[in-house]
């Protein structure tokens, strides 16, 4: 009989740690990286599944605020470091965990990584955000005109104050970006494992510092330079512009590679926008409506006649129900529907980053005026969350 406890002391967080890592077929976290590590341990967050006094699988999440289109903020799980035993696994621990956390959470809204597109879908989460990986030839990626503001390099310890209130004053700037826990910035910034040779620049324009980015570089054995850019956010299009002028004119600079949102307008900064090419699309935020009255009235509508959308969810059949959206909001009511969608594609579409007339076609939801829904449920920016847990 499995049953799932919450974790509440270091020795047991180490072994969570170690499960899930194991899971993941990673080493046990060494004594080096453990210091950055415990942070991430938030008290009553901590789930671990037990068979008599053995941990087999584990689950966590962090609070922090996730914007939804419109530019709302809301209270948002972060879920990660799911992980079952290699032998117990598929028996029913992951759904055991999942359903506990779900049921246990006080935030409207949670979303994760997959690690697999089948699993996650069971228990509503759905793809709502894709990310584009970008590669760009630094050596023709020529940028014409001259900055605007000032770009300046920091100090690592000058970095570590100033990042974390700079990313929350620039980094939230479109829907499915969330903020940042103290736990997630002890380990991003804790030099022994991950910020090594990291390089933190920050723009400022008239009204202050309004954006910066966090680059690596590194030499392959025919001595070409790759950067890797690690954490890019900007409040606004100079900054934006200036410090990419500023990357690509770097000395000793082969090839930039970097996250994008899809429909970021990176190529056009280019005298020849073929230096900017995408290497490949990949799944980034599955979101899932805990508290789906809430997180409908959260968020802005399009221009089109109302649609009632009726939700179906197995796991929190509090959502069951029919909701009308128009722009003006949305209520949930007692009418026919247009539209009948599983909880987990109402989370694919909630972002903007899937229309239902995409669903529809694959046959994965029934109804109508679909054209009114899509027009509902669009957003004028693509949704990111660059922040990766
Ligand atoms: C947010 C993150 O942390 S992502 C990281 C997720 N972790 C990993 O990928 C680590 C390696 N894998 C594991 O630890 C485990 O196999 C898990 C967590 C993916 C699944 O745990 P299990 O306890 O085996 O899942 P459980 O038995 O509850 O399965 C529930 C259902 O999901 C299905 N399922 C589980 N894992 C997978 C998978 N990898 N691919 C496809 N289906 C899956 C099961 O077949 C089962 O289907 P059913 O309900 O139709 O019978």
């Amino acid at each position: 009989m499995t049953e799932i406890r919450v974790l509440t002391d270091e020795a047991q967080y180490r072994a969570h740690n170690t499960l899930f890592r194991r899971a993941m077929h990673w080493g046990p976290p060494t004594d080096e990286q453990w210091p950055a590590t415990l942070p991430s341990y938030e008290s009553g967050r901590v789930l671990a599944a037990f068979e008599g006094d053995e941990m087999v699988g584990t689950t966590q999440s962090y609070a922090c605020a996730m914007v939804v289109p419109g530019g709302a903020v809301v209270p948002h799980a972060a879920v990660s470091r799911v992980g079952v035993r290699a032998d117990y696994t598929r028996r029913g621990v992951l759904s055991a965990l999942m359903r506990e956390q779900l049921s246990t959470l006080p935030e409207p809204v949670a979303t994760l990584r997959a690690s697999e597109g089948r699993i996650y879908g069971r228990f509503g989460y759905g793809l709502a955000g894709r990310v584009r990986f970008l590669r760009i030839d630094a050596r023709k990626a020529v940028i014409p005109g001259s900055p605007t503001g000032r770009v300046r390099m920091l100090d690592p310890d000058t970095s570590d104050k100033l990042l974390p209130e700079l990313h929350a004053e620039v980094g939230m700037g479109r829907p499915g970006q969330i903020s940042r826990w103290p736990g997630w910035w002890a380990r991003a910034l804790d030099r022994k494992t991950e910020a090594e040779n990291r390089v933190t620049v920050v723009h400022s324009g008239p009204d202050g510092d309004d954006g910066y980015v966090c680059y690596k570089v590194s030499e392959d054995k025919d001595f070409k330079h790759h950067m890797e850019i690690q954490d890019f956010a900007c409040a606004n299009a100079d900054a934006w512009r200036d410090l990419w002028i500023y990357l690509t004119r770097l000395d000793l600079v082969d090839t930039i590679e970097a996250d994008a949102a899809l429909d970021d307008p990176l190529h056009w900064l280019f005298e020849d926008p073929r230096v900017v090419y995408t290497k490949d699309v990949y799944d980034q935020i599955w979101l899932r409506l805990v508290d789906v009255p809430r997180m409908l009235a959260a968020r802005t509508y399009g221009s089109a006649d109302p649609v009632v959308v009726e939700v179906r969810d197995k796991l929190l059949p509090a959502n069951d129900g029919c909701y009308r959206v128009s722009p003006d909001g949305a209520e949930r009511v007692e009418a026919q529907p247009d539209i009948t969608i599983p909880i987990d594609l109402l989370g694919a579409v909630y972002l903007g980053d899937t229309r239902f007339s995409d669903l529809a076609a694959a046959k994965r939801i029934e109804g109508s005026r679909f054209a009114e829904a899509d027009a509902l449920f669009a957003g004028p920016v693509a949704p990111l969350c660059s922040t990766f847990f």
